[in-house]
């Protein structure tokens, strides 16, 4: 196991947002996360970054536990953690190779043994399919390879766990697909295990090993695409009306 939540509890005043919240994410695998807009998705990830406080509960990432870690055991950590946003958020004054570079130095130790930063650029890129771009701006880029750069980016440095958030929001059907294609292949290349959180049917049941539903804070269903999809109940079942 990798990662691993138990009985995760946050509240804003009387907001009570995840009730006792469990997960585990197993080595190699890709979980999908569902959850309704505002069930308090992006806070279980905060806290599972360290970002945010928990009130209660463990977050346990590759044997640590991280409501316990100081900043620079943190920072170590979070080098073996990859996110990719929504919006991709890309600099926009800093050409492909330059937003490459960003984290790289930003977790110099984790490199600290590989002086050849371009090599690392041009392989991150050519995992992507877009080497070519390397000295465009992102002005110059589709919303597509857009999200490619940036999915590049958070391989840069070679992530034992990527958290995806809305990998496919913005997207037209075909790019999208192009995109979970692309998330399929680094997971087979690298073995890389996955956390993503969609409202995208489609994406949820190419990607998924399995799924959670995050439903009145708590992990409320859990199975595979296919077991919850044809689940008889109405909470789940809303999850998966087009
Ligand atoms: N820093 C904060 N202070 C107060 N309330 C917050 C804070 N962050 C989140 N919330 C509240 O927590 C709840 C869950 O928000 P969250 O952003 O996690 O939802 P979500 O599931 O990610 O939604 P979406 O799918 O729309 O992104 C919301 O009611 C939100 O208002």
């Amino acid at each position: 196991m990798v990662l691993e939540i138990k009985n995760l509890h946050k509240s804003f005043g009387d907001n009570h947002v995840l009730n006792g919240f469990n997960m585990q994410l197993y080595q190699g695998e890709n979980l999908v996360i569902m959850g309704k807009s505002g069930s308090g998705k992006s806070v279980m990830i905060k806290c599972l970054v360290g970002l945010m406080e928990v009130d209660k509960g463990t977050i346990t990432v590759m044997d640590n536990d991280i409501t316990k870690l100081d900043q620079k055991s943190l920072d170590i950590l979070r080098a073996d953690i990859g996110f990719l946003f929504q919006g991709s958020a890309l600099y926009d004054s800093m050409t492909v190779r330059e937003n490459l570079e960003f984290p790289l130095r930003r977790h110099k130790r984790k490199f600290k043994n590989h002086n050849n930063t371009e090599e690392l650029v041009i392989e991150a890129l050519k995992n992507v399919g877009l080497e070519h771009t390397i000295d465009l701006m992102p002005a110059e880029l589709s919303g597509g390879m857009k999200r490619r750069v940036a999915l590049a980016r958070t391989l840069i440095l070679q992530p034992k766990i990527i958290l995806y958030d809305e990998p496919t929001s913005g997207l037209d059907p075909i790019t999208a697909k192009e995109i979970i294609i692309l998330m399929q292949d680094i997971q087979k290349t690298y073995g890389t295990s996955s956390l993503i959180i969609t409202h995208d049917v489609d994406c949820a049941r190419v990607i998924s090993d399995r799924m959670i539903l995050l439903i009145d804070g708590v992990d409320y269903a859990k199975g595979t695409f296919k077991e919850l999809s044809t689940a008889n109940d109405p909470k789940i079942k809303a999850f998966f009306k087009q």
